[in-house]
């Protein structure tokens, strides 16, 4: 019987591409969503990756999306809610709206697909199953600028407690809370110092991290309800 696909949420750029290219090499089959084609995908399907476009930001996209996803596959490894929208907070008549939508795309997504996928991840033949959530240091910190951003990660957080009670033995879920990882175009050097001088490691280590941990999530069958911090210790500084 094939192995049954990984599903990463936004795998069309950054940590979720780097992730999904990672799992190919190996060997793992791979399925990712994206909004916006570019030729990444078209890499990505070069490399036996399947694509999936879907749109979070209202819940009749959200579930097209498992509707499709269902039809695509029968099964599920693991599940990786990567997708993310990090938006400033919006003022006057736009915070609400603001608020919503991330509330959707980091909350309300990954609850449906979480509930409504469960059947994939159970048909599965292999001895794991699992769920991981991509939350953010800053559900610990709460932000200045980003708290709507930072309140829907919280939420997504929380989450991770709930699908783990409620899905033991038979699939794990947990948590990824990165800080720092990896520069966004527009970065300037100034703030690239700052932000970088915030994690006493000193250090924007780039997506390998990230993988580093969702392969220890994925390998290791006795952890589950729990948040994996990876963020240069900005907690001691
Ligand atoms: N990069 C970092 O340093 C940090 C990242 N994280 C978290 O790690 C994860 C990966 O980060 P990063 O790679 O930078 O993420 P990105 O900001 O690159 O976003 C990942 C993908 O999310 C997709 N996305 C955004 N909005 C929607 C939507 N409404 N519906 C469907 N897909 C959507 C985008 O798809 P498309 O491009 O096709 O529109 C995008 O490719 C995220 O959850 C992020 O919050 C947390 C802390 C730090
Ligand atoms: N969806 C995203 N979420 C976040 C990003 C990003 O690029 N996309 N970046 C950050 C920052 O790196 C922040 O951690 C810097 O302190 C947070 N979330």
């Amino acid at each position: 019987m094939s192995a049954s696909p990984v599903l990463i949420t936004g795998g069309g750029q950054r940590l979720g591409r780097h992730c999904a290219e990672r799992l190919r090499d190996d060997g793992h089959p791979v399925i990712v969503t994206y909004r916006r084609e570019r030729p990444a995908l078209e890499a990505l399907r070069e490399r036996g990756v399947v694509t999936l476009q879907a749109d979070f930001e209202s819940e009749a996209g959200i579930l097209d999306f498992i509707a499709r996803l269902k039809a695509e596959t029968s099964s599920l490894r693991a599940i990786v809610h990567n997708a993310s929208d990090w938006a400033p907070d919006s003022s006057g008549s736009e915070a609400g709206a603001n608020f919503e939508r991330l509330f959707r795309v980091h909350m309300l997504a990954p609850y449906l697909i979480n509930l409504q996928a469960r059947e994939l991840l159970e048909a599965c033949s292999e001895p794991h199953r699992d769920i991981v959530h991509m939350t953010d240091y800053v559900v610990q910190k709460g932000s200045k600028k980003h708290a709507a951003y930072a309140a829907s990660k919280a939420g997504l957080d929380n989450l991770t407690l709930s699908f783990a009670a409620m899905y033991a033995p038979t699939i794990q879920v947990n948590a990824i809370a990165p800080a720092m990882i990896m520069h966004n175009e527009g970065d300037n050097e100034v703030y690239a110092a700052k932000v970088k001088a915030k994690s006493v490691m000193d250090m924007v280590p780039g997506p390998g991290v990230i993988y580093q941990s969702l392969r220890y999530l994925l390998d290791n069958r006795y952890v589950t309800g729990v948040t994996l911090p990876v963020d240069g210790g900005r907690h001691l500084r």
